[in-house]
């Protein structure tokens, strides 16, 4: 069964494409480990630095030093807070995590050929989650499933808003330029769907092993269970 009125497809990540374990048993860990050695070493480039710089203005410390820094990184991912320059950092971090073979980028097996399928069937892909652009090509381009990344027209981190935020969303419809209503965001969080409901997107709520089911947007448990 298809949907016409589908032109366009927004993904959430973590806990609707992605196991949320892998996220917080691998990602995240690694992340915290990793992160340390990797400041101290890259502090002087420019992309780093800038991030470093983020953080301390984040901080409200404009001389914060470097250690000062990490531990507050470090509390930001203990505390799973999503923070911009956070997730820049994550995401340079697990480049080389995913570049060495130490994980791949873990993708529900009815993902990839949903993807495909509705790619095929001439909707525009997006992936919208907290994680940093650059991490989200990661995690589709080392997937388990392959490089998905072709499948994708676009991605959308925290640099457009916030994902409980409505205007996040009518950001993103701008960019699609699409009337709201032909595009369906999916996610397994409500309040992520009230936001893009609330700027007049389709929404479809993805009951995973471990969510708990709302009752404001239609629920699937599977991406084969939805009808674009
Ligand atoms: C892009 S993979 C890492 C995901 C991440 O860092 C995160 O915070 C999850 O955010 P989401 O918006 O996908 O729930
Ligand atoms: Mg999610």
């Amino acid at each position: 069964m298809s949907n016409p009125a589908v032109r366009a497809v927004v993904t959430d990540i973590e806990g609707t494409t992605t196991d949320i374990n892998f996220v917080h048993k691998v990602l995240f860990p690694y992340a915290q480990a990793k992160l340390p050695d990797f400041l101290r070493a890259n502090a002087g480039t420019p992309a780093v630095a800038e991030q470093i710089n983020a953080v301390r203005r984040d901080m409200g410390d404009a001389d914060a030093t470097l250690d000062a820094v990490i531990a507050q990184l470090l509390h930001w991912i203990e505390t799973d807070q999503k923070v911009t320059p956070l997730k820049a950092l994550q995401g340079m971090v697990w480049a080389d995590g995913y570049q060495r073979g130490d994980f791949k980028g873990h993708l529900y097996s009815d993902v990839a050929p949903a993807l495909r399928q509705w790619q095929q069937a001439g909707k525009a892909l997006y992936v919208y989650s907290s994680g940093s652009v650059q991490a989200q090509k990661l995690l589709f381009g080392y997937s388990d499933e392959g490089d998905l990344t072709p499948l994708f027209s676009g991605y959308f981190d925290t640099h457009i808003g916030h994902k409980r935020e409505a205007t996040a969303y009518q950001r993103i419809i701008a960019e699609l330029d699409l009337p709201p209503e032909a595009v369906l965001f999916l996610s397994d969080v409500v309040e992520e769907l009230d936001a893009a409901k609330q700027a007049g997107m389709q929404t479809l709520q993805l009951v995973r092993e471990g969510t708990q089911a709302g009752n404001t947007h239609a629920c699937v448990t599977r991406f084969d269970e939805i009808a674009v």
